[in-house]
């Protein structure tokens, strides 16, 4: 299990230890430790208001806690730098919110790429969208289409290929699948375990417990007033890869 009170530092991966973040003086998160390992999916359920969205935005490196740390393989997700950006992916609950109205999808996939610190040739980035594209189910032809030319789910599918392109060590799902009919669904469900098979990390945030339960290796719960969140239930894990669940 991924929870622990103490010394999750030495298992590697991505680890908040002793988090604690208040917005306009009010704590929201107090103490809080999560461990989320490499190849493991956990699902991360609680409460609305909670402060899963909290959590995850500060395991992303996007929110810096008031205490607490957040390393990934002992290293700060935080540096004087910056963000180590391409280690931790985020995929959130909409990608209208959060991508570039202008940005063609092929574009908005490469993005990461350009940031990278050892950056490959241009040439190289339009091979590998390509093939990001291929696997997470978007065919060539969107592509070349802008965000309001395309479907929800379509667009979905992109933000996933953006957040994976990089091949990031850890990825953060926030409510990613909840605007998104059971087909596109199971499709993202079963890229993201494909990925986990291969070595990714993910954190699975949703109010979806059956969905939950068929994705992730292990679900823990956040509540109100508990420092950490706890384990609820090791799920039965139905093969979601071939989207029979
Ligand atoms: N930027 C902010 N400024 C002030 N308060 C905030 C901010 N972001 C979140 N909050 C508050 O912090 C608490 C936790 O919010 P958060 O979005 O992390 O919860 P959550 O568990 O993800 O909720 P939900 O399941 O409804 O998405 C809520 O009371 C929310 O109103």
């Amino acid at each position: 299990m991924a929870i622990a009170p103490g010394g999750l530092e030495a298992q590697g991966g991505l680890v908040a230890q002793g988090v604690r973040v208040s917005y306009d003086g009010r704590i929201v998160l107090d103490g809080v430790s999560l461990s989320l390992p490499r190849g493991r999916t956990i699902g991360l359920v609680g409460p609305s208001g909670v402060g899963k969205s909290t959590l995850a935005r500060v395991l992303a490196g996007l929110l810096v806690p008031e205490a607490g740390t957040v390393t990934h393989d002992g290293e700060p997700v935080v540096t004087r730098r910056g963000r180590m950006g391409d280690r931790v992916g985020m995929l959130f609950q909409s990608p209208r919110r959060s991508c570039n109205p202008q940005q063609r999808l092929g574009d908005l996939i490469a993005e990461p790429l350009r940031y990278r610190k050892r950056r490959a040739p241009r040439s190289a980035h339009a091979a590998r969208v390509a093939e990001v594209a291929t696997e997470v189910g978007l065919t060539a032809d969107l592509l070349g289409r802008l965000p309001a030319e395309v479907s929800d789910g379509q667009l979905q599918r992109a933000a996933l290929a953006r957040a994976l392109v990089a091949d990031p060590c850890h990825l953060i799902c926030d409510e990613a699948t909840a605007m998104l009919d059971a087909i596109t669904t199971a499709s993202i469900v079963a890229v993201l375990r494909r990925r986990a098979d291969a070595g990714l990390g993910v954190l699975a945030i949703s109010h979806d417990r059956e969905l939950l339960d068929a994705w992730a290796d292990d679900v823990v719960e956040l509540s109100q007033g508990q420092a950490s969140p706890a384990a609820v239930r090791r799920p039965r894990r139905p093969d979601c890869r071939t989207g029979a669940w």
